[in-house]
């Protein structure tokens, strides 16, 4: 089976900055994975390479696959890898209904348009998602009457309904309140444990789960270190992570960081 993601000797520039150089990053079916990085190690141009909105400069060796493939239609792409991102939380429209944010997905478009059709059967699914994720009452209230955690979770049903291979979630937590973290983890939790591959992209560390089973620290725009969690997260290595002492905190299986040597 083709990788998810097969990433070979990417340099990729955003206007003159040089963000990877010569970066190399697989991703397979099966186990998760987070993907760890300060801010400005490159996390969002990763997403980007990952929608196809930026490609690597071309040269001999490089090349980003999604699925064995270089290039997609991003509608079919969707299919495949569902990406929930802050990045489309923030071009959402504000009047799209609740039950359109989620069928929107079905056309990996913004809101729901006049040319989209909708099967009885589809839109079912969309109520069944709604209900699933919580938010079956947020059927039809607009986009910006809801709470981001709310938001966050119809943009995860749009992502869900073309049930894709893997899901790469965006900082999942980032804007929500302690419970509203926490009940949004304990879906993408259920997801991993039901076998839908996710990637974590993230620099909270909270937010990676136990079902996690690799770890990747990216700084700078190169990959420091990847492997197996428990190998992977150590005090010394968030330390020189984030250029500064940090202790590392486990408790059944989830993380904290606080300051200090570890
Ligand atoms: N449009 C741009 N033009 C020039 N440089 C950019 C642009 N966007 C990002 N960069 C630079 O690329 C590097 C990586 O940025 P990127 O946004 O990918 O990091 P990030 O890990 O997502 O950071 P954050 O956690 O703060 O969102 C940074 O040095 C940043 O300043």
């Amino acid at each position: 089976m083709p990788k998810i993601i097969e990433i070979r000797n990417a340099t990729v520039y955003r206007d003159e900055t040089r963000v990877f150089d010569g970066l190399s990053l697989d991703v397979e079916a099966g186990g998760h994975t987070a993907i760890l990085g300060p801010n400005g190690s490159g996390k969002s141009t990763l997403l980007k390479l990952l929608s196809q909105e930026l490609y690597p400069a071309a040269e001999d060796g490089t090349h980003v696959r999604l699925f064995g493939q270089e290039r997609w239609n991003v509608w079919e792409l969707r299919r495949r890898l569902g990406i929930v991102s802050n990045d489309l939380q923030h071009r959402y429209t504000g009047y799209a209904l609740g039950l359109n944010v989620v069928l929107s997905g079905l056309y990996s478009s913004i809101d729901v348009w006049p040319h989209e059709h909708f099967r009885p059967e589809e839109i079912e699914r969309a109520n069944r998602l709604m209900e699933t994720l919580g938010v079956a009452e947020l059927k039809d209230r607009p986009f910006d009457a809801m709470s981001t955690g709310q938001q966050r979770r119809l943009l995860l049903g749009r992502a869900l309904i073309q049930d894709p291979d893997a899901l790469v979630l965006d900082e999942p937590t980032s804007g929500l309140d302690l419970r509203a973290s926490f009940l949004y983890l304990d879906i993408v939790r259920a997801l991993m444990r039901a076998g839908k591959t996710v990637i974590l992209v993230t620099h909270h560390l909270y937010e990676i789960p136990p079902e996690i089973t690799r770890v990747v620290l990216l700084k700078q725009g190169r990959v420091i270190a990847d492997g197996p969690k428990h190998r992977v997260l150590t005090s010394a290595a968030l330390s020189a992570l984030f250029e500064l002492p940090i202790k590392l905190i486990e408790v059944d299986g989830s993380y904290q960081a606080i300051p200090g040597n570890g």
